[in-house]
């Protein structure tokens, strides 16, 4: 089975009213690939989601950037059951910036993860290396031990998509190498493949995100293992539209 091509883009904590909708204008003008070949998300930040949902064309979904478990006295957060209720199919977890700004464990990440998917969320699991842990050839340990998290807690792989981000490569201009993509992929599908199944290594598709723009696109899309990317800055710029077609898919 082929996997179906995954672009999003992670608006993180960025815009204003006139922004997201000069944003979505260029989104909805753009040439974007048919969604029979792609999947395009975008996630802005909550506040601005019904608006986007609101202006956006019908072939882009949508995500939140996080949630929490189920609702209740958890001031100043927003629960999975809520996303739901709004009609949001998708929610980015586990991104890096949450992970060491606001102290979430994999197993806080993969209880979220177990929770959002129960209540029906498709989710992108971030998971990646510092520069040190890089420099300590200790990449591949980290990213099989946060996708272990998740794991131990999920039995179905359907609504997951791995986003593999470097830590040293999110927002710093430095991207990853296609070589070094396509390697902790690689090594990820086959540690998926002897921990969970052959069948989730084969369909779960594996995105890069790190500094991902519309010159560096095309290579890094082209390795046998990177199914997409997940976009931070570029995805609020007209290469978004570049990166949404790295991929030629005009046979
Ligand atoms: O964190 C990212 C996407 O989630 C990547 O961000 P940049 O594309 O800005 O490096």
């Amino acid at each position: 089975m082929t996997r179906k091509f995954f672009v999003g883009g992670n608006w993180k904590c960025n815009g204003t009213v006139e922004e997201v909708k000069k944003i979505c204008c260029m989104l909805n003008t753009g040439e974007v690939p048919c969604p029979n070949h792609i999947d395009t998300i975008v996630a802005p930040p909550f506040v601005f989601i019904p608006l986007v949902k609101s202006l956006l064309r019908s072939d882009f979904q949508i995500a939140a950037q996080n949630c929490w478990v189920k609702g209740g006295a958890f001031t100043g957060e927003i629960s999975a059951e809520m996303l739901v209720n709004i009609h949001i199919p998708w929610v980015i977890l586990g991104h890096s910036e949450r992970r060491t700004l606001c102290g979430e464990s994999n197993e806080f990440v993969a209880d979220k993860t177990e929770y959002a998917l129960s209540q029906g969320l498709k989710v992108c699991l971030c998971v990646g290396e510092s520069l040190k842990e890089r420099e300590n050839h200790e990449t591949s340990n980290v990213v099989a031990k946060q996708t272990k998290a998740v794991a131990d807690k999920i039995g179905c792989w359907a609504n997951i998509v791995i986003a593999y981000e470097p830590i040293w490569a999110i927002g710093t201009g430095k991207v990853a190498t296609p070589e070094q993509a396509q390697e902790v992929h690689y090594n990820l599908r086959k540690w998926l493949d002897q921990n969970v199944s052959p069948q989730v290594a084969q369909n779960t598709r594996i995105i890069y995100g790190g500094s991902v723009t519309a010159a560096n696109c095309k290579e890094i899309g082209s390795q046998p293992d990177v199914d997409g990317f997940l976009v931070g800055g570029a995805s609020l710029k007209e290469e978004f539209i570049t990166i949404l077609n790295a991929r030629n898919y005009h046979h």
